[in-house]
């Protein structure tokens, strides 16, 4: 809906000078230049002109907003707050627009269903990035403005009844009560059993300890010990109980996920009692990595294309370790829809 007659005024930009701009005004130069050339705010002088002229303002705006409306700027900002949850920062609108930024290095928890539910309405704009996302600080999750300039409050409201009623619902996953949100990882300390008799008899070197260690790092968690084991079942399971007793926070087995009769792996997974959330996920690469619990603790049996793949499963579901939560079989469903990465 147009804001009521009256309330916005037409004025020519010659006519302008003295005058309060309504909203920032952004200049395009394709290839060398995009943004705001003047703030909301700005008092035109005479030398003003030619610039509005050649960023196509032959008219301003003057404001005079009636009750019951807001500026587009007072619009995003509120439905920014509304969405805000843990380890989140606000920026200042700026063209109309308000980001929400990660505060710390963490996990992004974003709720589709609220999303989806603020987007249904007409002129309401939350754009972000996936939940599960790996983001640094200062990194934005979402982006939020209304389409018009001035907006009517009812529907400013109607955005904020939905953050409550979400709020209030506990959100539509572990983690999602504070809507968009940022979990902190924790620091894990991992056990880590090489299978493959190649390695364990060193006739090639292993490649897959050093990635391992990187990704961990890389999210605040280490190795705390690496274990070589030959392609036997009974040696692989006596690795997982030796890091069990060292009450490890997850035990990580990389090789012998395949189909080939040396292929270990997975069966000496199940033989040390864990339960299975899954053996296989439908993502490409990284389809042979298996998901399981040992007495509460994380087991994952990494595929070799781990080694050799810069985004696989394993980058998916390791993040969401490091953040506490737990996998549940749901989860590795849905990683199969828009889980081809070039495999
Ligand atoms: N017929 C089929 N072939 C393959 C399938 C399948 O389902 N059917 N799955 C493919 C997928 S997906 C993957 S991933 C790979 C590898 O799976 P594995 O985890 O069983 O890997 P390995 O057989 O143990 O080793 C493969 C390759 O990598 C070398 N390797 C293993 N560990 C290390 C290490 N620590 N350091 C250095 N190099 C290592 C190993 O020597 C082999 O060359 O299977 C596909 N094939
Ligand atoms: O586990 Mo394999 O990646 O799908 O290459």
């Amino acid at each position: 809906m147009t804001a009521p007659a009256g309330m916005l005024r037409e004025v020519k930009v010659e006519e302008a000078v003295g005058l309060v701009l309504a909203h920032d005004l952004t200049q395009i130069l394709p290839g060398e230049f995009k943004g705001r050339l003047f703030k909301k705010g700005h008092v035109v002088r005479e030398d003003d002109i030619p610039a509005l002229l050649s960023i196509g303002k032959e008219h301003i705006y003057t404001l005079d907003l009636a009750d019951g409306y807001l500026h587009e700027d007072e619009a995003a900002l509120r439905m920014a707050h509304a969405a805000a949850g843990e380890h989140i920062v606000l920026t200042d609108p700026h063209e109309g627009k308000v980001s929400l930024k990660s505060s710390i290095h963490g996990l992004a928890k974003i709720p589709r269903d609220f999303v989806n539910a603020a987007n249904a309405l007409e002129s309401v704009v939350f754009s972000t990035v996936k939940t599960n996302t790996v983001v640094k600080p200062g990194q934005a999750l979402v982006g939020t403005r209304v389409i018009p300039l001035v907006i009517e409050e009812e529907r400013i409201r109607e955005v904020e009844r939905l953050a409550e009623a979400h709020r209030a619902g506990g959100g539509s996953g572990p983690g999602e009560a504070g809507l968009v949100s940022v979990k902190p990882f924790r620091s894990l300390r991992a056990g880590l059993i090489t299978t493959g008799s190649e390695v364990y008899k060193g006739r090639i070197q292993d490649k897959f300890g050093p990635i391992v260690r990187e990704k961990l790092a890389a999210l605040g968690s280490e190795v705390v010990e690496q274990r070589l084991a030959p392609d036997e079942s009974s040696r692989i399971v006596e690795d997982i109980r030796y890091f069990r007793e060292q009450g490890v926070d997850l035990l990580l087995l990389t090789g012998g996920m395949s189909v080939d009769p040396d292929d270990r792996t997975p069966g000496a997974i199940r033989q040390a009692g864990a339960d299975i959330v899954s053996y296989g996920t439908p993502m490409l690469p990284g389809s042979m990595l298996l998901m399981a619990y040992l007495d509460g603790i994380p087991v994952m049996g990494l595929p070799g294309c781990v080694m050799h793949d810069p985004y696989t499963s394993f980058d998916v579901l390791l993040p969401r370790i490091c953040a506490g939560e737990i996998i549940r079989k749901e989860d590795i469903v849905e990683m199969g829809y828009g889980g081809l990465h070039g495999c």
